[in-house]
């Protein structure tokens, strides 16, 4: 049984260790073709204290990895202790230090957006930054996904922006089955009731529809952010300010070491979500992704509108809105990536050691019976 996937679909980085460092795999974007010395350099995972394979001209530049170096100096501020904590003029902070930060993941897109690893980031100094933000976090429990909304708000209440204001948009068809979780003080729960869809792929892909009409009509006026999550899930440790931007996308766990060939892309030109094999970066969850009200409205638009299209002509986008959130992500690049601690599953996958923490996973369900 997969948690992450209705059917069968390899996930590349796992299992026969294709394409990882060493292991002799298939040369990535930043390989021209037929080139097989060294292992290729994968989005997502590289050590950054290595030295890169000389990219080649003409391939894509978001498949090479950046220049990588050493810190290019050290802090501006007067000289704490490494470590020590400072009273600031607001907030007690950490002073940061340039060689203690992750040295095994990447942390960087090539476009120099964060990527968000357990490390990288200080909760104090960014909550102090967010103090006045109210979050909105979406969700849909259509038909039996109403089971999963129990365990979903009951961890979100524990672990997703704990101290800061959030309103839960729980779109339901069932408003009657949606539980009562107590709520922690700034928080609420509004339930949207939409109408549902006969087939698993419509009601995911109608997230996007609905994300976009809400945006418009409440959320721009309500929340700061909006945070957009699949329901079968759950969060298993801190998720807070640290995710947000004006355009965030969280790496699938299932590609985030793969070459980017093995990425599984909409490849068909007649189709809206089409992502030539040359480009594209890294590949995104469906399952979790957000920013600010206006970025997150563009965005569901867009894949809402190109679904449309696609549905006047015929065809549906092989892994349905993720291919088209994918192809939204290529041309209009994050400004934030969530590392897949952000979004795993332990069923499927095995944790890496360089996962340090695991915040929000996939709960087991049986497809067949859940989806019917
Ligand atoms: C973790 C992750 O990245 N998940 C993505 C993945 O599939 P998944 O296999 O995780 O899809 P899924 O079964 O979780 O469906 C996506 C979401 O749609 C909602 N839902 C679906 C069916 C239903 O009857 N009722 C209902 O409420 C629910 O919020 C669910 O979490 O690929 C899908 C498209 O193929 C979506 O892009 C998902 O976001
Ligand atoms: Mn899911």
């Amino acid at each position: 049984m997969t948690t992450l996937r209705s059917h069968s679909r390899s996930h590349p980085g796992e299992g026969r260790g294709a394409g990882l460092p060493g292991s002799g795999g298939p040369g990535g974007c930043c390989q021209a073709p037929g080139d097989s010395r060294g292992p290729p350099w994968h989005p997502g995972f590289y050590p950054l204290v290595s030295t890169p394979p000389p990219c080649r001209e003409g391939l894509s530049p978001g498949c090479c990895p950046p220049p990588v170096g050493r810190p290019l100096g050290q802090s501006c501020a007067p000289a704490p202790r490494h470590g020590q904590r400072v009273q600031g003029p607001s907030v007690l902070w950490r002073t940061p230090t340039l060689l203690a930060w992750r040295a095994d993941v990447l942390v960087m897109t090539p476009w120099f957006a964060p990527i968000v690893w357990d490390g990288v980031f200080d909760s104090t100094v960014l909550d102090a930054q967010f103090r006045n933000t109210t979050i909105g976090l979406s969700v849909f429990a259509i038909k039996k996904y109403v089971v999963f909304l129990e365990l979903f708000l009951q961890t979100a209440e524990r672990y997703f922006m704990v101290g800061h204001r959030v309103t839960y948009y729980v779109f339901t068809d069932r408003p009657a089955d949606v539980p009562s979780v107590p709520l922690a003080e700034g928080r609420q729960l509004v339930v949207l009731e939409v109408r549902n869809y006969a087939r698993w792929q419509e009601v995911s892909m109608h997230r996007m529809e609905m994300i976009s009409n809400f945006s418009r009509q409440r959320f721009l006026r309500e929340v700061d952010y909006l945070v957009c999550v699949d329901v079968d899930m759950k969060f298993s440790d801190q998720v807070g300010v640290e995710i947000l931007s004006p355009l965030f996308g969280t790496l699938h766990p299932g590609f985030f070491r793969a070459p980017c060939e093995s990425f599984t892309y909409e490849r068909r030109p007649q189709s809206q979500a089409y992502i030539p094999r040359d480009e594209g970066d890294f590949y995104y969850a469906g399952g979790f992704f957000g920013g600010s009200v206006a970025e997150v409205l563009r965005l569901t638009s867009a894949c809402h509108q190109a679904m449309v299209v696609n549905q006047a002509n015929g065809i549906e986008a092989v892994w349905h809105d993720e291919s088209h959130l994918n192809r939204y992500f290529v041309y209009h690049k994050p400004t934030k990536v969530l590392s897949p601690e952000y979004l795993w599953d332990e069923q499927m996958l095995q944790r890496p050691p360089f996962l340090k923490r695991l915040r929000y996973v996939a709960v087991p369900k049986n497809h067949a019976e859940i989806r019917h």
